[in-house]
């Protein structure tokens, strides 16, 4: 049985539909992300499933019973927010206790938890601590441990990791999902940061405009996208899109190569990296379309350097030209135009 069972949900305020038939389902112990631009539904959804909004339609099943409509204290739900939302005058240990005593659980199994969580995350010297007197980081972790000794049967994080500095979300990126395989937690996870969902999460649920664009493992979305939108949202950069007229052909950057051979392309401008290079150009054969190649190392081309660029067909992506659904009959590769031999590299 699955842990979590989302059906059909809806939301609507008005003529706003922030959800539209949303189903999906969360196995236990896995640690889902719920991915999408701003304003994609992923709050609403998040919300509706934490018993903070009220669906307009559909049902969500925890461990088989209905929750639906049961108030948020009644569904037994974990939840660490973006803001932590800690009380400025408890401590360290009263604030990660906060939830058990409410719920009346005994003093030697408050202590008992209290023990091992603060050992799992490594709090033990702030314990007598307040919020005001603790890093960003250590405040992120209290608000962790406070969901984990709820042995929730789900954990909801809303952005948990966005107020921290790039190097300290790397960090924790890394012991937040290092805590929750250990522990076996079924989280799921809003983020609107790819590479967050790509580097943590078991499968990824992708929402646009209020549906599922798409839900796999991070592969499955980078390997073989549903469509265009989804193409473009995962990889950076996004895959090229290529009109011919009749479809839509999508290859990702680090599969263009340089060629004696092929499609013709004026370089518009080089972004080093350090590891390697993104170079902006245009396909001159095919209407000036922008395309993006990723080449590894530092390579200096001038703007409006003549570029030959090519490609497997096996790399290709066709998209309908006017659905942006994949294709999954056979479509004329733009790749036959020129046969494929040994690519080299800039020099
Ligand atoms: N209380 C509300 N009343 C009316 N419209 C709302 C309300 N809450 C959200 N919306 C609308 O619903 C849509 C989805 O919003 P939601 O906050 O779920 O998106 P999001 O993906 O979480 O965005 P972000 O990443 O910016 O937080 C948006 O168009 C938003 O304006």
């Amino acid at each position: 049985m699955s842990q979590l069972e989302v059906q059909t949900l809806c939301k609507a305020w008005g003529d706003t539909r922030a959800v539209s038939d949303i189903s999906f389902s969360i196995e236990p112990g896995e640690f889902v992300a719920l991915l999408g631009p701003s304003g994609c539904g992923k709050s609403t959804t998040l919300k509706m499933i934490a018993g903070l909004e009220t669906p307009t339609s559909g049902s969500i099943r925890l461990n088989g019973r209905d929750i639906t409509r049961l108030p948020p204290g009644q569904r037994g739900l974990a939840m660490v927010f973006q803001s932590y939302a800690l009380f400025p005058h408890l401590s360290v240990a009263e604030n990660i206790l906060f939830g058990l005593k409410a719920r009346r659980v005994a003093v030697e199994e408050r202590n008992r938890r209290l023990r091992q969580v603060t050992e799992l995350v490594d709090l033990g010297p702030q314990l007598h601590k307040k919020p005001g007197q603790l890093s960003g980081g250590q405040c992120q972790r209290v608000a962790l441990a406070r969901a984990i000794v709820a042995e929730a049967p789900l954990c909801l994080m809303d952005e948990p990791l966005s107020n921290l500095d790039a190097k300290l979300r790397n960090e924790m990126r890394a012991e937040l999902r290092s805590l929750q395989q250990r522990l076996g937690m079924t989280v799921l996870y809003v983020t609107h940061d790819q590479v967050e969902a790509m580097s943590m999460a078991d499968r990824i649920l992708l929402l646009n405009q209020g549906r599922v664009a798409q839900m796999g493992t991070p592969q499955a979305l980078y390997s073989t996208p549903e469509n265009t939108f989804v193409a473009r949202f995962i990889g950076n950069p996004p895959m090229n899109l290529i009109d011919t007229g009749q479809h839509r052909i999508g290859i990702r950057p680090e599969h263009v190569h340089c060629h004696h051979q092929g499609e013709p392309a004026r370089v518009l401008g080089c972004d080093y990296h350090g590891a390697d290079t993104i170079i902006d150009a245009v396909l001159t054969r095919l209407g000036d379309q922008l395309i993006k190649l990723r080449l590894p190392g530092h390579q200096l081309l001038s703007c409006g350097a003549e570029l030959k660029l090519n490609w497997l067909p096996e790399h290709e992506h066709g998209f309908c030209a006017h659905s942006g659904q994949r294709l999954n009959t056979p479509f004329a590769p733009l790749s036959t135009y020129f046969p494929h031999t040994e690519s080299y590299h800039v020099a």
